[in-house]
């Protein structure tokens, strides 16, 4: 092929045409499947079939005698000649034309590039046009001659079929010429842009750079680690159908030496016994090996498919659905259990096989081998094409089966909803909308996949008849019934390239979380011999990426000092929850700096700090284990120390009362415990942690008076001693306080303490208001409080605080 270079840098490999257009970073490649790739296929199978054609019709004398007595009506040696000539013609010239035409339409106005692109096109339908005159002047004579001349020598029929056949292929590469206009000036619509940053990594339209997408090699990477057991189960693969298919021979021995002597007979049973004993010990070890290597692939992709979403920042999983991540563990990782270990040996036996039977067929005749194998080049493509269909469907299938996933795991998790709103024929219908979208997308593999094998079906048994065709001597019987077995070998390969190419749809999704990097490191940093419990945010900007357009902290700046208790107050929706969550690091601030004991957030490792932190929140999450593990979440704790977390934290009391006692299981998230419960249990959780800093979010919803007083003592204990950030919903919280922050639309409205903001008259105090207006033991609210009402409650505030 052709590659050119110069101003407009254009170079044309068999795959793709690139570009470096005026922007450096920027880079244009064209699909395989495009006008150009699909007339220079048929150009060479024109070729191909033209050839084999011409060499198979005749014998040697009467080859040359058609060279030296070349006679116009009566010789083809010339289409073979010029079936030759197009195949080196054509293809330099449609190179060259596409080369022009990609220049043109990256420099409309330059000239030369319009005037080259014209004459190429133009020489592309002349010399089109004289090879169809010539072949169909030729077809006319010859057929003339068969109609009117009765001494005409008939020529052999593979010269008629070639005559035949070059007529119809002008034709066909007539019109192909013709419609080079529109398949140049396609080129603009099908190009795809590529986008490069300065490190030279492609980007995507944000400007991420675009990971490595997934492929064949990657998968066969990934299943490295079975190598040494494939190769194993591989080899008795092979000995077990070695062993198949030398038994009938030696059943056939035992007919034979029965006749001639007993000893005979005893030895060759033997031998076939020793074959059959050979074949069960290769097939148990295959099979088992086969299995044992796909069960041990499949569960190293899920750990590591696990632990690398478990590593990813928080933010991705605002954007992700649980049920969706769930099923790309289960079910993307099982399509490919079988591709990388039992498909892929299937290939390497069949393609064996294919050699071996390919071998006898050139054996018994080359010629007519040849001819049957003009089909493969077709075949072939058929199948390329076939599998990145196949890629494209099962993508998009296991992409509907995860959202269906998606849809169930929702609504099982949150049956009490579901059926206190009566929402179970809404879950069944939107289940069922995307059960459905995958059962489209499974019928188009369906049809695909019978499609495929009925098309091939029919070139290949058309191949055969046409073997048949030629005479029924006993070489062709056994060439075609060797062709049928290659038939089926083909058959079997394709279709486990097809599986592979399946797998490799499926594993996009998988490949997708492996290569991601997460934006917010869950390891490595600096781990220093303490941690001091103070909290900085300086001019703290953030936005959440998954809502991009709302940014929620607008230059946050407050500093906690060690062993301070800093209440966070404000109206719902402000950001107080943000603020907490940042000190966790689960996001990182767009601006400003968060830091810890005097050291920037992002420079300590994140595990190392976080271990030193705890978090209770309002409603906290159990796990469905025993409450014992629960409270042990995260130390290695003895039920001693269990114990004592769950006394400080006034949840021995009930957890003795219970039968079981700490070995008690909770439900999915707590969901046997009550609210107090839970939370006195997340409390003494947090507590086993003798953290420096302690995370509250004080819980909002109402519990009975007793539950109450008991959080609120245990709540109090595990304040004393340690930095506490608490989001604060009750006056007896904020009267406590060192420092009040009130945050209102991501910025700090007021700070200091109760009594300084009481003393003015702005949110805080209106939030205080609103509070005794609505009898609610909350501090969140509306702010906008009339001042009237300011003025009626202020005696009252200042009675009651
Ligand atoms: N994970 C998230 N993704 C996108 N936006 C979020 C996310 N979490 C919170 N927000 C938005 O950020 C803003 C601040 O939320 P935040 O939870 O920090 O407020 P809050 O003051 O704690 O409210 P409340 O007192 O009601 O809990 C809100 O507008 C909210 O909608």
């Amino acid at each position: 092929m052709c590659r050119g270079s110069g101003d407009g840098r254009l170079g044309i490999d068999d795959s793709s045409t690139e570009t470096v257009v005026n922007q450096e970073k920027q880079r244009f490649t064209l699909p395989s499947f495009r006008y150009t790739n699909i007339v220079l296929g048929i150009i060479f199978i024109d070729g191909l079939v033209s050839v084999i054609l011409w060499l198979t019709g005749g014998t040697s004398e009467y080859f040359v005698d058609n060279i030296v007595h070349f006679h116009l009506r009566e010789s083809v040696f010339d289409l073979a000649l010029i079936a030759a000539i197009k195949v080196t013609l054509f293809p330099c010239l449609l190179a060259l034309l596409e080369t022009a035409s990609y220049r043109q339409i990256d420099n409309p106005y330059v000239d030369k590039f319009q005037t080259r692109a014209r004459v190429l096109h133009i020489s592309l339908i002349l010399s089109s046009v004289v090879f169809l005159a010539y072949s169909t002047t030729k077809g006319g004579l010859i057929l003339y001659s068969i109609l009117n001349e009765n001494d005409y020598v008939k020529m052999h029929t593979e010269y008629n079929a070639l005559v035949i056949w070059a007529v119809c292929f002008s034709i066909l590469e007539f019109l192909s010429a013709l419609a080079s206009y529109s398949g140049m000036r396609k080129l603009k619509i099908i190009r795809i842009l590529h986008k490069y940053n300065d490190k030279g990594e492609e980007i995507d339209e944000k400007g991420e750079p675009i990971k490595q997408g997934a492929n064949i090699k990657r998968l066969f990477k990934l299943a490295k680690p079975e190598a040494g057991i494939l190769m194993v189960a591989t080899f008795c693969l092979f000995i077990s159908s070695g062993c198949q298919m030398v038994s009938p021979l030696f059943f056939g021995k035992v007919v034979d030496s029965a006749m001639k002597s007993l000893d005979e007979l005893s030895n060759t049973v033997l031998i076939l016994v020793g074959i059959y004993i050979l074949n069960a010990i290769s097939a148990f070890l295959r099979g088992w090996l086969f299995t044992l290597s796909g069960h041990r692939f499949v569960a190293r992709l899920r750990k590591h498919m696990f632990s690398t979403i478990l590593k990813q920042e928080v933010a991705f999983f605002d954007t992700s659905r649980t049920g969706e991540l769930c099923n790309r563990l289960s079910s993307d990782t099982q399509v490919l259990q079988n591709t990388v270990t039992v498909n892929i040996s299937m290939l390497a036996r069949y393609t064996l096989d294919m050699i071996g039977c390919l071998s006898f067929m050139f054996y018994l005749n080359p010629a007519l081998t040849g001819v049957l194998l003009s089909v493969i080049p077709v075949v072939s493509l058929g199948a390329v094409q076939y599998g990145k269909f196949l890629k494209k469907l099962s993508k998009d299938f296991q992409d509907h089966l995860a959202d269906g996933g998606t849809q169930a795991e929702e609504c099982i998790s949150s049956i009490r909803t579901v059926r206190s709103f009566t929402g179970e024929e809404k879950a069944t219908s939107a289940y069922s909308v995307e059960i459905d979208k995958s059962y489209a997308t499974g019928k188009k593999l369906a049809f695909a996949y019978g499609a495929f094998q009925g098309i091939i079906g029919l070139l290949v048994y058309g191949a055969i008849a046409l073997a048949l065709w030629y005479g029924g001597k006993l070489v062709h019987m056994l060439l075609s019934l060797s062709f049928q077995a290659l038939y089926l070998y083909c058959l079997v390969s394709f279709q486990c390239i097809a599986l592979v190419f399946q797998a490799v749809g499926a594993s996009v999704r998988l490949f997708e979380i492996f290569d991601r990097i997460p934006k917010v490191p869950n390891e490595n940093g600096v781990m220093l011999a303490s941690l001091e419990g103070r909290v900085n945010f300086k001019d703290v900007h953030f936005t959440y990426p998954s809502r991009p357009d709302n940014v929620v902290l607008k230059g946050v700046t407050f500093n906690v000092n060690p062993g301070q208790m800093v209440a966070l107050v404000g109206p719902s929706g402000g950001g107080k929850s943000t603020i907490v969550n940042m000190i966790e690091r689960f996001y990182d601030p767009d601006d400003g700096m968060i830091t810890l004991g005097g050291m920037d957030l992002k420079t300590l490792d994140p595990q190392w700090f976080r271990r030193r932190i705890a978090m209770v929140s309002q409603e906290p999450t159990l796990f469905a284990c025993s409450i014992k593990d629960n409270i042990a979440y995260g130390k290695n704790a003895t039920i001693e120390e269990v114990m004592e977390a769950a006394k400080q934290a006034n949840a021995h009391e009930f957890i003795s009362s219970f039968e079981e006692g700490y070995d008690t299981m909770v439900g999915e998230r707590g969901v046997r415990l009550s609210g107090g419960q839970k939370q006195r249990v997340a409390i003494a959780r947090a507590l086993i942690m003798d953290p420096v800093i302690l995370l509250l979010d004080e819980a909002t919803s109402a519990l009975d008076a007793e539950s109450e007083h008991l959080v609120q003592e245990a709540v109090d204990r595990a304040m004393s001693g340690r930095t506490v950030l608490v989001i604060a919903h009750r006056l007896s919280t904020v009267r406590n306080a060192s420092q009040v922050i009130v945050i209102d639309k991501g910025c700090i409205a007021e700070k200091g303490t109760h009594d300084e903001l009481i003393s003015k008259d702005g949110v805080y105090k209106r939030l205080v208001l609103r509070q005794l207006t609505a009898g609610a033991p909350l501090l969140h609210g509306d702010p906008s409080l009339t001042e009237q009402n300011s003025i009626n409650y202020d005696t009252q505030i200042n009675d009651k605080l």
